[in-house]
């Protein structure tokens, strides 16, 4: 579904009949009232019961506060609705489109994105409901206008056009610096979120007020957005508040000229004073039509997140295989670079196979490919001869567990950072054990029950919870640097569990240790994205630039 603002208004479902119909109740009220009143002052004038017209005036005045009231509640309720279906959407959108789907978002102003400005593009419903009901009362005013005397309504309608125009000029223009400022305050959310990332190595480079100057840098580009729309706010304001009194003067004046011929009476020309003020009193609408510009530019905003591409995902399950890994004449490039090119590697199931290289060869972008982070841009990764994208979710995550050089741990605790849906405490626990978190975990107070946040950990003990989260994959396990940060009898004690792995999963491991790579079964030796040998660890080392790999 493509992310229009009709589409967004629309979802204002339910409550948008009740604030168009209030909003219609209230300007019919407003329409009856001077009609009332007028015809009260004839009573009055004419010496005749004027109790009834009080009458009706009190309740009409009632209807427009009860109305009033109920169109408050009803686009308060609208807008939280639209917004919390709308950010639902949004997350749904970032999350599915995987790592390569949001790289082109700074994830900074992503946030923003989801949180402020889908409160914005929310106010689409009541505020273009708002608009419309709003345009009844000058209508109708013009109508009514034309019924007591036409020279009223011309006159009238002069004044009115003028202030449309005005409206129509702000609009355009609002909706312009409305999205340059959601804009701006995406960056600055982007720049926060960098510096946040990185306050270490901010803190102890020293170079915090140049920080805080970047960040903040952006605060004046800010202030011009808003200084803006408060000039184009009081320009239209102050020329509508002029057309508003000439409108009054000139149908007070035709209405005057109308009397003293006698074609009008004195109700009649107090009714279209009344009239004329309301018509004027378009001119108040540049709130909501301000309301409309920051939904639409909310809504532009979010229509970019609607275009990240979600990875789709096939409905084969993976035959009983041992994790035979292949890689059919695979290439990534992107817009600049070509990552890999054309690789070939047929890498047998339930095989230790290291990936080395120097930095930069193609290492990550390889393991990724396997763990389908992402696809290629030619060629298919297979699985026991299944292209991994023919395969569904749950059968591709059961089957493949990656873990990182430095794991983002989610999860309210440390037992949900490494569990998984599909995978019971007893096997969790196995996995905690296997690759030694369990050692460090049951030493905190709570053991798996304490609060991520409360839990300071060092790279290694992250990299153990990683290990210990992707450790259950019954098929493949591909870790990416994923034991750097061990010391060394660990690392040795958690790479020989994986050598003598007793559920012969295959394991692609990249590493920049020799230990690591010769221990393995076979070595993907890669360089400038080709693959440039595949042997055993012993066998390459023959090689004089093989073993430079290794410093
Ligand atoms: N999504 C991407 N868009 C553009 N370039 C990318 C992307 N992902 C990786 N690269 C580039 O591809 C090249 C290979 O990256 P990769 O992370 O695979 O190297 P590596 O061999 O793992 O290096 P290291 O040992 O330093 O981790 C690098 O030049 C990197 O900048």
């Amino acid at each position: 579904m493509t992310t229009t603002f009709g589409s967004v208004a629309r979802h204002g479902g339910g409550w948008l009949p009740v604030i168009g119909l209030t909003a219609l109740i209230n300007s019919a009220t407003m329409l009856a009232l001077p009609t009332v009143l007028g015809r009260s002052v004839d009573a009055i004038v004419a010496g005749d019961g004027y109790g009834r017209w009080l009458v009706i005036a009190s309740a009409l005045i009632g209807a427009g506060i009860v109305c009033s009231l109920i169109d408050v509640f009803a686009g308060t309720a609208c807008v939280a609705g639209t917004t919390a279906w709308l950010r639902h959407r949004l997350v749904r959108q970032v999350v599915r489109g995987g790592p390569e789907g949001s790289r082109e978002f700074d994830p900074g102003d992503l946030v923003s994105r989801v949180s402020g400005n889908a409160t914005d593009a929310a106010q689409a419903g009541p505020a273009a409901v708002t608009v419309v009901a709003a345009m009844a009362p000058p209508i109708g005013s013009l109508v009514l206008l034309a019924v007591i005397d036409p020279w009223l309504a011309a006159a009238f309608f002069g004044g009115v056009v003028l202030v449309i125009a005005v409206l129509f000029v702000f609009a355009r223009r609002t909706a312009e610096i409305s999205l340059a400022y959601q804009e701006t305050q995406g960056r600055i959310s982007g720049l926060l979120t960098e510096a946040l990332a990185g306050i270490r190595t901010i803190t102890a480079a020293g170079t915090t007020a140049r920080e805080e100057r970047r960040i903040l840098g952006l605060l004046p580009e800010l202030h011009q957005h808003g200084l803006l729309t408060w000039k184009i706010l009081a320009r239209s304001g102050a020329q509508a508040a002029v057309v508003g009194p000439l409108v009054l003067v000139a149908v007070l004046a035709v209405g005057g000229l109308q009397l003293v011929d006698g074609r009008i009476t004195a109700g009649e020309l107090f009714a279209a004073a009344q009239y004329a003020v309301i018509g004027a009193g378009l001119g108040s609408l540049t709130g909501v039509i301000g309301e409309v510009a920051r939904a639409r530019a909310g809504i532009q905003r979010a229509a970019e997140v609607f275009a990240i591409e979600t990875v789709p995902h096939g409905t084969l399950a993976l035959p009983a295989g041992p994790g035979r890994l292949t890689f059919d004449g695979v290439t990534v490039a992107t817009a600049d670079a070509v990552l890999l090119e054309n690789i070939e590697l047929d890498l047998p199931g339930g095989a230790t196979v290291a990936v080395v290289g120097p930095s930069g060869a193609g290492k990550s972008v390889l393991a990724s490919l396997a763990a389908r982070l992402r696809d290629p841009s030619a060629g298919q990764v297979l699985l026991d001869g299944i292209p991994l994208p023919a395969v569904n979710r749950h059968a591709l995550r059961a089957a493949v567990g990656c873990a990182f050089e430095r794991p983002t741990l989610v999860g309210t605790t440390i037992g949900d950072a490494i569990s998984h849906d599909a995978v019971g405490p007893v096997r969790t626990l196995a996995a905690a054990r296997a690759t030694h978190a369990h050692d460090f975990v049951s030493r905190l107070p709570e053991g798996y029950f304490t609060p991520l946040p409360k839990t300071p950990m060092s790279g290694g003990e992250r990299q153990r919870l990683g290990l210990a989260r992707a450790w259950p994959a019954n098929r493949l396990l591909v870790l990416d640097d994923a034991t750097s940060s061990l010391d060394t009898a660990t690392e040795m004690q958690i790479s020989n569990t994986l050598t003598q792995d007793r559920h012969h999963r295959t394991r692609l491991i990249v590493t920049h240790r020799a230990a690591t790579a010769a221990r393995a079964d076979l070595v993907v030796w890669l360089d400038r994205g080709r693959v440039r040998a595949v042997g055993p660890h012993q066998e390459l080392w023959q090689d004089a630039s093989y073993r430079e790999v290794f410093g």
